[in-house]
Order: C-alpha cells, then structure tokens, then sequence
C-alpha cells in the first residue's frame, strides 16, 4: 500500500517536472587535470542559480568528491552493493547544500564493477532522481567501460583537459572514442582548465574538434577555459569549496560562463530518457 502511494507520488512528480532534468557527465582522459574540483564548483554554481543538484561519485575505486567537499560521508556505493543501505541512505548532504553520493577509496574490487553492478547502481537512481533538477556524474579518468558507459547514458558529457600536450592527446582519444560510440543526440563538449591563454584553449578546443569529425563526422561543442587560479589549489589543500569562499575569483568567474555554456546547449528531451538510454544501450566495448 505505502509503495502504490510512493509509486503514485513519484509519477505525479515526474508528470510535473519531466523536461528539466539532466544528467551531465564529467570526465577526462588523463588524471590530475582538475576534474573533480571542477564537478564540485560546478555544482555549487548551478545550486546557486537555483538547480537542485545531485553529484554521484563515479570515480569508483578512487574517490575525492567527499575530499574536495570536506565531507566524511558514513555510507557510499560499497554499503548500497552489498545491500546494507538503500540508495537514499547513502545520500550525504553536504555543508554546502550540494548532496552527493559516495563512492569508496581504495578498494579495488570497484574499479572494475560487473556490468550488472553498474546497471544496479544506475537502477537505484531511478527510487531518487525525481527529487532533483541535475545529476552530475564525476567519473573515473581514462578510458574504461564503465565510464563510456556513464558518458553515453548522460545528456551531456563535458571532457576536461589542460593545454598540457599529453592531457590534450588524452582528451582526443576519449572523445573520439565517446563521439563514435554516441548514436543518441548525447552533447559532447570541451573545458580547457589551468590556461591563461584563451587563444591556445580555442586553439586546443579546435584541433579536437577537427579530429573528431574527421573521425565520426559529429562536431563537439566549446564549454570555454578557466584559468589557472592559485586560490583552488588553496581550496583544496585548506579544504573550503573556492566558489562558496571566493565568488569573484578567477576560477569562479570563468566557472560561471562555462556553467552558463553548459546549461544553455542542446535541452534534454524527456528525463526518463536516461534510463531508457542506460537500460537500451548500456554496451560491452570493445577496443581496437
Ligand atoms: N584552474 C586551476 N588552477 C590551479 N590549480 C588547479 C586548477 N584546476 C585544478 N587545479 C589543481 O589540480 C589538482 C588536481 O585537481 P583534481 O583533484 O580536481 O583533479 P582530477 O582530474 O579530479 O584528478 P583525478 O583524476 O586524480 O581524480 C588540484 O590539486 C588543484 O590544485
């Protein structure tokens, strides 16, 4: 009886609110370039211009959303695997209002999650997204399945790279790998972090966007650049989120254009596309 009016409930609600919804997808494919600082000021920035605003920790096995929060969550995707905890007892709120879900530092085991513990986790999401307005999903770096996976069942999936040589190479290889496998109208775009030169992240931004079309003949899109800012390394070493502390810093302004970018791209269709995309397209890669 209490699930009929739970079922109800959530039907109204979706009924109500079923255009704007959105999952983003973060990823990069070389570490250590800025992608989990960036989900996490991303969020706050998107919560203060009024979005509700979920992060899952998709980074499984070596996770830092709590770290760069400054949270010490009780429960994460490891206790929710095993069945101790239901997916709404693993949201932790955090002290800035964004909610998150954990995932587990250091065991290795959830590097390389089955498909079906992947599709469970994404199953659970269905009991809790109604109640929010974005989902951003930290992913791991790299190319891995589980990751094109999160990447292709999102409305959009954002790639960050620095102008660093390696991390740019790094950035091709996972979008075009993202954009051949992309037969939805999923948004690929681009964020040049830790530049000061516009110019050499248009430049950067361009040569990809060349390959990728060359390759697959899709185009990605231009989210913008952000500049090296002393005060996030600060952030993260003194742990405060730097767009709650310094709204006017470099960081946090160049931040919130490319937020703006972000939301202003393609509109989702309908939320329960996602979990049509992950249930229909959830796909076994395989690599040449
Ligand atoms: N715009 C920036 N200006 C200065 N430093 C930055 C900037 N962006 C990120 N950093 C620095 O880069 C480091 C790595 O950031 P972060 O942990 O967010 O990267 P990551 O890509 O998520 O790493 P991993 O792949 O290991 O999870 C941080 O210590 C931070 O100080």
């Amino acid at each position: 009886m209490m699930r009929d009016q739970a079922e109800s409930l959530r039907n109204m609600v979706k009924k109500n609110r079923s255009v704007d919804f959105q999952v983003i997808s973060i990823t990069s494919g070389k570490g250590g370039v800025g992608k989990t600082s960036f989900t996490v000021n991303l969020a706050y920035i998107l919560q203060k211009m009024g979005k509700n605003v979920l992060i899952l920790d998709a980074d499984l096995a070596l996770a830092n959303v709590d770290i760069v929060l400054n949270e010490k969550p009780k429960y994460n995707l490891l206790h929710l695997l095993t069945g101790e905890k239901n997916i709404n007892e693993i949201i932790w709120s955090s002290k800035y209002g964004i909610k998150f879900i954990p995932a587990a530092s250091g065991f290795e085991e959830l590097a390389n999650l089955p498909k079906e513990q992947q599709m469970f986790i994404l199953n659970s999401l269905q009991d809790i997204y109604y109640s929010f307005d974005i989902m951003l999903i930290d992913t791991s770096a790299g190319i891995s399945e589980s990751v094109i996976n999160f990447c292709l069942a999102a409305d959009k999936t954002v790639v960050v790279t620095t102008p660093d040589p390696t991390a740019v190479a790094d950035s091709y290889a996972i979008c075009r790998i993202i954009s051949n496998y992309n037969t939805g109208n999923m948004e690929l775009g681009l964020v040049v972090n830790m530049t000061d030169n516009e110019k050499e992240a248009e430049r950067i931004y361009n040569a990809t966007n060349n390959v990728i079309r060359k390759f697959s003949g899709k185009t990605i899109k231009y989210y913008g650049c952000i500049r090296k800012d002393e005060k996030l390394s600060k952030s993260i070493r003194e742990r405060f989120v730097l767009t709650s502390r310094y709204p006017n810093s470099k960081y946090s302004q160049d931040l919130e254009i490319v937020a703006k970018a972000i939301l202003e791209g393609n509109l989702p269709e309908k939320k329960e596309n996602f979990w049509r995309r992950i249930l229909n397209n959830w796909i076994n890669l395989k690599f040449d």
